[in-house]
């Protein structure tokens, strides 16, 4: 019996003073995007399916709430292929240990991860960079 091939599987997270950029990416690129199995933290999740609900989307438990720490457990198991997460610089958050023990899994897996839009922008414009099998 031959399985269908899963898709690559790409998180995506944002924190709120990020979110309408990573509306704004998932819109402009909603093409590109289908072609993947989409993760994101519960609120950017929403937002993404409010303004394209063409796309696949399962949503997780929001970031501080435990959906970072998800998302990592993802990146542990191999289960995530790449990392878009736009990161606030500017706002103290409460779980901010979860934010960085999600960076530093998606290091440790050496998973693509673009933390801002321009990094964002070259790795779903470059899709053969992210073709590693998972
Ligand atoms: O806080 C987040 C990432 O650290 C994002 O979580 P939400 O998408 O639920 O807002």
């Amino acid at each position: 019996m031959t399985e269908t091939p899963s898709k690559p599987a790409l998180a995506l997270v944002a924190h709120d003073q990020k979110k309408d950029d990573m509306v704004r990416f998932a819109r402009s690129h909603a093409r590109r995007l289908a072609a993947f199995d989409l993760f994101a933290t519960g609120t950017t999740g929403a937002r993404i399916i409010e303004a394209a609900p063409e796309l696949p989307v399962t949503r997780l438990k929001s970031g501080p709430l435990g959906g970072d720490q998800q998302i990592g457990a993802m990146i542990a198991e191999g289960r995530i292929t790449a990392l878009i997460f736009f990161v606030d610089p500017l706002t103290p958050m409460p779980h901010d240990v979860d934010v960085k023990a999600l960076t530093r899994l998606a290091e440790l897996y050496d998973i693509p991860m673009a933390l801002n839009s321009a990094t964002a922008e070259l790795i779903i414009t470059h899709p053969g960079a992210i073709a590693r099998p998972i």
